[in-house]
């Protein structure tokens, strides 16, 4: 198999990068597309309680294990496979089980600081940037953390305007200049979609060609 190609998705917490990334993953063969989420990589925090879990700034940075998540796009730049760590943001935590990650043709790395990190960055063949209005993106979290992710409706106004809002003006906003797309609106903006799944099959088409002329 060739080199992968790593399609980096990047934006603010509800801009609807899962979503695209899920609209993305249904439209192309299974076997050629892999998923690496930043957020599997959050850094494992069994050595603190929950209630210490609570506290932590999931927004920073400091809140991810990086070194790890450049370590395995690496390995599976070289065409290996990883054991993708499982995180559960009900407990805070990562679980014990990890999930195998087969390399693939195309990688999507999609995370809130994919961009802003220059290791995870400078890995990125093509980088999209889904733009989405913060007023739009906190009224989409509301909903998403009270129905997915166990949250009461103080606890997630309380982290928007503690973490949430100033990380993203610090490190996510600021990162969109390096995006070579912008996407408008997330989930729904199907032209984009369909825009980025024709790419990455005319991406697939070109490696098969190649593939077979070296045979
Ligand atoms: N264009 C859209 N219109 C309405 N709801 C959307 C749209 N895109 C995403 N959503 C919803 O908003 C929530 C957050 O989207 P998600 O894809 O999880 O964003 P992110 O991964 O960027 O945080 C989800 O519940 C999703 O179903
Ligand atoms: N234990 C955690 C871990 C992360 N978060 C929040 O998730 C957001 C990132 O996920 P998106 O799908 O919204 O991009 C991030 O803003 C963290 O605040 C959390 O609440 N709890």
């Amino acid at each position: 198999m060739k080199k992968p190609i790593f399609i980096g998705i990047c934006g603010g917490t509800g801009s609807g990068k899962t979503t695209i990334v899920n609209k993305i993953y249904s439209e192309v063969p299974e076997k050629s597309i892999a998923i690496m989420e930043h957020d599997s990589y959050y850094k494992d925090q069994s050595s603190l309680t929950y209630e210490e879990r609570c506290k932590t700034n999931y927004d920073h940075p400091f809140a991810f294990d990086t070194d790890l998540f450049v370590e395995h796009i690496k390995v599976l730049k070289e065409g290996k496979s990883i054991n993708k760590p499982i995180y559960d943001y009900g407990i805070h935590n990562r679980k014990t089980e990890t999930v195998a990650v087969e390399p693939r043709e195309i990688i999507i790395v999609e995370g809130l600081l994919v961009f802003y990190e220059e290791r995870i960055r400078d890995l990125l063949d093509i980088k999209i940037y889904v733009d989405t209005d913060a007023d739009i993106r906190i009224l989409r979290r509301i909903i998403r953390d009270i129905n997915e992710r166990a949250r009461s409706l103080d606890s997630i106004i309380n982290q928007y305007m503690n973490t949430v809002r100033p990380a993203h003006e610090q490190f996510i906003e600021p990162s969109k200049k390096y995006a070579d797309i912008i996407v408008t609106e997330g989930g729904n903006n199907l032209v984009a979609i369909d825009l980025m799944v024709t790419k990455i099959r005319s991406l697939l088409n070109i490696e098969q060609l190649k593939e077979q002329q070296l045979d």
